[in-house]
């Protein structure tokens, strides 16, 4: 193959090109958001339930038990843990945790519990409660008291540090709150909103996990889209996602049951995300709930205005005046007078799911039509399929998404050559390849699912984007999805990153998407085009005035040669491939976490040069123009 290569670019690549798509799908609580505790404030159970005790478990014979406290900590917070410690132990005895799947506990770093208390009767006890990190068998690792007072009969909150004293591999470690058996006999003590933190991405309060916040961090991302995806949407219109649920003291935070099979915790609120868009740098494309929920009901024409006013709401607290709007001036109140950063509002998500269909037009009429007239400085995104239903007003920009097999991709990478150049710019929001059978995309691991994405799913990716470089004139954002999973409880397969309680798994899509990212252009350069249906893709683009960078994707099973010709002077002879390349089904993953990663070697290039593409690879070619 040989490739000719323009000397005058076709138009400028988009800031926005590369970016990440989040939603909480075993990725929010207990991942990315830096709490430990699962299950913390008992938040949407109901009290008496084996279910509300999820993650909890009673030390040394106390009874304990979710109540609804005739005293509540809060009207989001109404649940309590009841303790009652039996007359006649000796030693701690209280409540455990056992967080999500695991309790990673480093001594290299100094955690932050606390939690509220109060004596449901007054009592003349007086003491201390031991709180602690523990392992399985009981070994203290750290520890901190806090004095309880049986004059405590309203909620109030005591906080406490903890630095372990060693770092146990082990992970199956507890929270543990306690106090003397003898001492505290037959004493009665609620609690509500635990909670236990390490130290967090930035040293952000109520912030991001580090580990996982730095991978993430590590592709540049340019966006992040959030809250979703199916958990915006809800299972039922009560619990679609609400931004004023997601903001202000946790204790105003009553937690949703989240669309993927569990409650989220909405500590990761709207003000996290656009803190952690500031500190990556990157820009929010946030969504609105737009009349539609997952249980398959759409809201009345006549019913939507409350529904507007509250996504109204939502863009005042990201982008509103303090002084003239209240959503605005709360996000003042809460450390960030100026605006956020915001060109991007999605309306919805997925709306061509089921019979959302049926009422698009009239859901999107009136939500495009209000906020567009209210911030008619920002952009909207459609989310049905493409012009079907027609829409109106008619969309400036869509979210598109596609799970496929990895053949597809690499097949399918002109898609949007063929779209029409009418001022309309695409988002590929979600895109990923999921499975190797054509004929079951969605089904299980046994008929073809990925549980990790391969080099052969993440090359066939990169074929695809290397269409998404060259059509990004009308493309002005693309990213994998899902983004983020715990390996211990996942509601999806693949997922770019992995983690458990204590490491963090980078894919060979997440490699792909960073090698991407982190070598993206100011300008295209068209060149000869790749065959549509062939196994050998190219992009060509221009940095600064200086350097060239071909991204080079051999999607076949044996070494392919490429011929360049360049029509820059001053080529110097020697660039750099960043290679990644490997057998077809390998995987990074916790058992092999390390299989396969990008590597760097020089090669000889000049006005004219061949490189030979190794099966199954994505190479990145850096050339300096002197
Ligand atoms: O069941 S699906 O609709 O395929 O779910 C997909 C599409 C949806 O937007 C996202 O939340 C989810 C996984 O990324």
């Amino acid at each position: 193959t040989t490739v000719t290569v323009s000397s005058t670019a076709s138009h400028p690549i988009p800031t926005t090109l590369w970016g990440q798509m989040f939603e909480d799908i075993s990725s929010g609580d207990g991942g990315l958001y830096g709490e430990l505790l699962q299950n913390r404030a008992f938040q949407q159970v109901t009290p008496g339930t084996s279910a509300a005790l999820n993650a909890w478990q009673a030390v040394n014979r106390a009874s304990v038990s979710v109540v609804a406290d005739s005293v509540k900590l809060s009207n989001a917070l109404p649940n309590a843990l009841r303790v009652q410690i039996p007359t006649g132990v000796s030693g701690q005895t209280g409540v455990a945790n056992t967080g999500y799947f695991g309790i990673r506990v480093n001594s290299a770093w100094t955690y932050t519990a606390s939690f509220f208390y109060r004596f449901p009767t007054a009592s003349s006890f007086r003491g201390n409660a031991v709180i602690s990190l523990q392992t399985s068998s009981s070994q203290v690792l750290g520890s901190a008291t806090v004095a309880l007072s049986g004059a405590q009969t309203s909620w109030t909150q005591v906080t406490a540090k903890i630095t372990p004293t060693s770092s146990p591999s082990a992970t199956d470690n507890l929270f543990v709150v306690s106090v003397d058996g003898a001492a505290a006999s037959g004493q009665t003590i609620n609690f509500g909103l635990f909670s236990l933190f390490p130290p967090t991405f930035k040293n952000r309060a109520n912030g991001m996990r580090m580990d996982v916040a730095e991978a993430l961090a590590e592709m540049q991302p340019s966006f992040f889209r959030f809250p979703g995806g199916n958990n915006l949407e809800g299972n039922s219109l009560p619990s679609r996602w609400q931004w004023n649920n997601t903001v202000g003291p946790l204790t105003q935070r009553p937690g949703r049951a989240g669309t993927w099979g569990y409650i989220n915790t909405d500590g990761l609120g709207l003000y996290e995300y656009l803190l952690w868009c500031e500190d990556v740098g990157m820009e929010p494309i946030m969504a609105v709930w737009d009349g539609f929920d997952l249980g398959g009901s759409s809201v009345a024409e006549a019913n939507l205005q409350p529904y507007i006013q509250q996504a109204i709401d939502q863009i005042n607290f990201v982008i509103g005046n303090p002084t003239t709007s209240a959503p605005a001036a709360m996000r003042s109140s809460l450390g960030h007078p100026a605006p956020f950063k915001l060109t991007h509002v999605e309306i919805g998500n997925e709306d061509f799911i089921g019979n959302a269909p049926s009422t698009i037009a009239y859901r999107w009429n009136h939500f495009a039509s209000t906020l567009r007239s209210t911030f008619p400085q920002l952009r909207f995104l459609a989310t049905s399929n493409v012009n079907s239903p027609r829409l109106t007003p008619q969309p400036q920009e869509w979210d598109l998404h596609v799970y496929q097999t990895p053949t597809w991709f690499a097949q399918n990478s002109f898609m949007y050559d063929d779209f029409a150049r009418d001022g309309t710019l695409y988002f590929e929001g979600e895109y990923a390849a999921i499975s190797t059978n054509p004929n079951d995309i969605f089904g299980s691991p046994s008929d073809g699912r990925l549980t990790f994405p391969t080099v052969q799913s993440a090359v066939g990716e990169a074929a695809f984007m290397t269409g998404l470089e060259r059509n990004s004139d009308i493309v002005f954002a693309a990213s994998y999805a899902p983004l983020l999973n715990h390996v211990a409880n996942s509601q999806w397969t693949p997922n770019l990153v992995s983690f458990d309680s204590a490491n963090v798994y980078r894919s060979t899509s997440f490699y792909v998407q960073k090698l991407f990212s982190l070598n993206r252009g100011d300008q295209y350069i068209p060149s000869t085009l790749p065959s549509r249906t062939g196994t050998l893709f190219w992009s060509v683009v221009s940095k600064q005035t200086n350097t060239i960078i071909i991204k080079v994707v051999n999607v076949a099973t044996s070494a392919q040669t490429i011929a360049f010709n360049l029509p820059f002077s001053g080529i110097s002879t020697t660039g750099t491939a960043q290679v990644l390349t490997g057998a077809a089904t390998a995987s990074n993953s916790p058992t092999t976490p390390n299989a396969v990663a990008p590597a760097s070697h020089s090669i000889p290039v000049g006005k004219t040069f061949s490189y030979s593409a190794p099966a199954n690879s994505l190479s990145v070619l850096t050339l300096g123009i002197n």
